[in-house]
């Protein structure tokens, strides 16, 4: 991918990094919320890159077991070949699920507990902490600098050494490892394998396959089992052969994004209303939408997965392509006259009992997966011979059904308004009729990014010319503010809107969390204030709703000052907030209007080719601790760029751990009322250009490259929206979409209860 990266000409939007799986995404932000010192971030997000990372461990491992297979025909070196093979294999999971970005890095685990060490340290959390050093210990026992944090941490707390207790899961995982390496290291000592003579292929190999297809399914199985999948019934419990039931395919969060793929689509007068991928495309050419993107590609993935499990589940043969894909929802029909006679079938359409075949096909299978819980009257029902029913069983989210495809069945229709709704999957074993829909879904995704840049291009001046009828000046450009990519505008935001996002802070200030007059956990100087709020950089995760991390502990004297108290908000924690009714709609809508036109500005002013995204959105108050220092020299954001390291000699370093993928910066300001706390651009010799004043609806936007930084706030309060865009679609930031969501659901909500008291009244 880095190759390919690098080769001139190929543009940068169109690579996909179609491997990054969760826990990489975890680690990214949580090496972004660690250059930010954002603790609790760190912390959140590293513990779910450690939770995804054992369970890709285990796939990894499993999958040793299915890619290896025995060569030759002489027994004893044939299996001690295969238990090579999968040994080696096995011991290169590690190294392979250290790529993040395609770039291995060393002791991936290992440096995970090292910086979960330091950030439940940096929040005063000394038994998780102590806890990650023995973590870390155990995977490398020689390991320094964990070493020497022990020997700190005992004394500070009078620890002794049965009070580092590492973790269950990496106690295990060090075992197993330990256990593989000491067999290979046996064999490496003792034995002299001969070299593996490719050319020993022969007929007998055919057995081998089919027998390691048996052990990896059996094996997956397991694995799946561990992931929460549980086969409810086999074919023996009912009745004929390849039907199966299992649950735990789909997460309640994945069905609930799932269902919004069918929200607007016509219920035929039979009941039925079906999504295809084909209206997806012709919805998403129509009007491209994140949040209907998001559903799209979540289906697409969870298509894939069920795909997956089926074909290990059925031990099928031959490799399964997926034929058709759907989402279909049954509920009561509009006209009551129906056919006689009619089965309705899973794929929305309804047949004669007669009609429905009676074989099992060799090439075709379904399952559907559902999506929501129906009450009893929703039943599946597989049917015997003469009508009879075989088996019947409700359908509940991420339930999923697999039969042959030429097995009968019909469903029962909810009661009421209610609908029930499912995933409908049919595979083939013929590459050829594999779904032209879902590649040219896939194709369409890639192209929907350029499709935004073609919109991009062609308002440029018409958005500029929007925002100046709104009130929207142009201050300050580059030659005034002495640097290439530089501006000012002024009456972006209202004193309402200002006003309303400084409150959320204060708000969450005041809330409070019972740590009130706690000391420090870093040195007498700092305080620690007894703020609830920053529950910070929790955006993009994608699971989870970051409640239990509400209860961690929250201070925050500023990183960069000890004279400042430094509280912030994000887009995910303020999304949640207002779920929780912490906060308003309002103060939620002004955050993502402030957001959007800020993001829509800067791209528009700089003229930009390429999409602008936002990377990282952080609503942050820089609070002078004591108003009597005002003689202090100290900055309170000391000269820098956002996307590189400044180096002593005025280079500036585009690489781990800056965030590199970070193109233009903003921040919005929104008051005036505190003394210092000038934002400045600087030289690379970090001497001051040109300042500027805060106020509210003062937006400074700049390229991500340039110098800049915040003079000491020596009284009063300080607040900012700060804003960081990427080129790169990888980084989005997931949160605003959540947001926008969760925004729209609770106002839909609010209308309905409205309408309720009215209705009551
Ligand atoms: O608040 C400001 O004016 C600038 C802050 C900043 O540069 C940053 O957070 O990277
Ligand atoms: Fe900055």
């Amino acid at each position: 991918m880095l190759f390919y990266r690098d080769k001139a000409g190929v543009p940068e939007k169109h690579f996909l990094d179609m491997e990054m799986v969760t826990y990489k995404e975890e680690y990214i932000r949580a090496m972004m919320a660690h250059k930010a010192e954002l603790w609790t971030g760190v912390i959140r997000h590293l513990e779910m890159c450690v939770e995804d990372y054992f369970v890709q461990d285990e796939r990894c491992q499993a999958d040793c077991q299915g890619k290896t297979r025995m060569r030759g025909t002489e027994f004893s070196t044939g299996i001690a070949d295969l238990i090579i093979d999968i040994l080696t294999c096995r011991l290169n999971c590690e190294e392979q699920l250290s790529a993040v970005y395609s770039e291995p890095i060393d002791f991936f685990l290992q440096d995970i507990f090292h910086y979960l060490n330091f950030a439940y340290y940096k929040v005063g959390d000394y038994e998780k902490s102590a806890e990650a050093i023995a973590s870390c210990l155990q995977l490398n026992g020689s390991h320094q600098v964990m070493k020497d944090n022990k020997e700190v941490l005992k004394k500070k707390i009078d620890y002794a050494d049965e009070d580092f207790v590492a973790r269950e899961s990496v106690v295990e995982y060090a075992a197993q490892k330990r256990e593989m390496q000491d067999l290979m290291d046996f064999i490496n000592k003792n034995y002299k394998w001969p070299d593996i003579n490719e050319n020993v292929e022969d007929e007998e190999e055919d057995e081998d396959i089919l027998q390691q297809d048996n052990v990896e399914s059996d094996d997956w199985m397991t694995r799946y089992e561990k992931l929460g999948m549980h086969i409810i019934a086999k074919a023996e419990d009912l009745s004929r052969a390849q039907r199966f039931v299992t649950d735990g395919l789909l997460k309640p969060e994945q069905c609930e994004e799932l269902l919004m793929l069918v929200e607007g689509i016509p219920v035929k007068a039979s009941g039925a209303l079906t999504f295809t991928l084909k209206l997806a495309q012709e919805r998403l050419e129509r009007s491209p939408d994140e949040e209907y993107e998001a559903s799209l590609r979540l289906f697409i993935r969870a298509a894939e997965a069920i795909r997956h499990y089926t074909q290990r589940y059925t031990e099928a043969p031959d490799a399964y392509y997926l034929k058709h894909t759907s989402v279909v929802c049954w509920s009561q029909p509009s006209e009551l006259k129906e056919k006689l006679d009619c089965y309705r079938q899973e794929h929305g359409s309804c047949v004669r009992f007669d009609d429905m075949s009676d074989e099992l096909y060799v090439d075709a299978f379904t399952t559907v997966t559902y999506l929501n819980t129906a009450d009893e009257d929703g039943d599946f029902v597989f049917l015997g011979e003469n009508r009879g029913v075989d088996n019947s069983f409700g359908v509940k989210c991420g339930r999923t059904v697999g039969f042959n495809s030429g097995d009968r069945h019909t469903l029962k229709i909810p009661k009421g308004n209610s609908q029930r709704c499912a995933m409908v999957i049919d595979y083939t074993i013929y590459r050829s009729d594999d779904e032209k829909e879902y590649q040219d879904t896939l194709s369409l995704l890639h192209r929907v990014d350029e499709l935004r840049l073609a919109s991009a291009q062609k308002s440029s001046e018409v958005v500029m010319k929007a925002f100046d009828d709104k009130g929207v000046k142009i201050v300050k450009k580059s030659d005034d503010l002495q640097g290439k990519e530089r501006f000012v505008a002024d009456g972006l935001a209202t004193d309402a809107q200002c006003n309303t996002l400084r409150n959320m802070v204060l708000e969450m200030g005041k809330a409070g969390d019972g740590y009130e007059g706690q000391k420090s956990p870093h040195t007498i100087n700092e305080m620690f204030a007894g703020l609830s709020l920053v529950q910070v950089a929790q955006s993009g995760a994608l699971v989870g709703d970051g409640y239990d991390h509400l209860k961690s502990k929250t201070f925050f004297v500023s990183p960069h000052t000890e004279h400042e108290l430094y509280q912030g908000i994000t887009i995910y924690r303020a999304s949640k907030l207002m779920h929780m009714g912490m906060i308003s709609t309002f103060g939620l809508r002004a955050f993502l209007e402030l957001s959007e036109d800020a993001r829509l500005l800067v791209e528009k002013y700089f003229n930009l080719t390429k999409p602008l995204y936002f990377d990282y959105t952080h609503l942050v108050c820089r609070t002078a601790i004591d108003d009597s220092k005002s003689q202090r020299q100290d900055l309170s954001h000391p000269v820098h760029a956002d996307n590189c390291l400044l180096q002593p000699d005025g280079s500036c370093t585009k690489d781990y751990p800056a965030f590199t993928q970070r193109d233009y910066s903003a921040i919005l300001y929104l008051n005036a009322d505190f003394e210092g706390g000038e934002f400045f651009f600087a030289h690379s010799n970090k001497s001051e250009q040109v300042s500027l004043r805060p106020k509210c609806g003062r937006l400074v936007g700049f390229n991500a490259g340039e110098f800049h930084g915040v003079r000491a706030v020596k009284s009063g309060q300080r607040c900012a929206l700060a804003l960081w865009f990427t080129h790169n679609p990888n980084f989005k930031e997931l949160a605003h979409i959540q947001a926008r969501k969760t925004l729209k659901q609770v106002e839909k909500d609010q209308q309905s209860e409205e309408k309720i008291v009215h209705e009551d009244l």
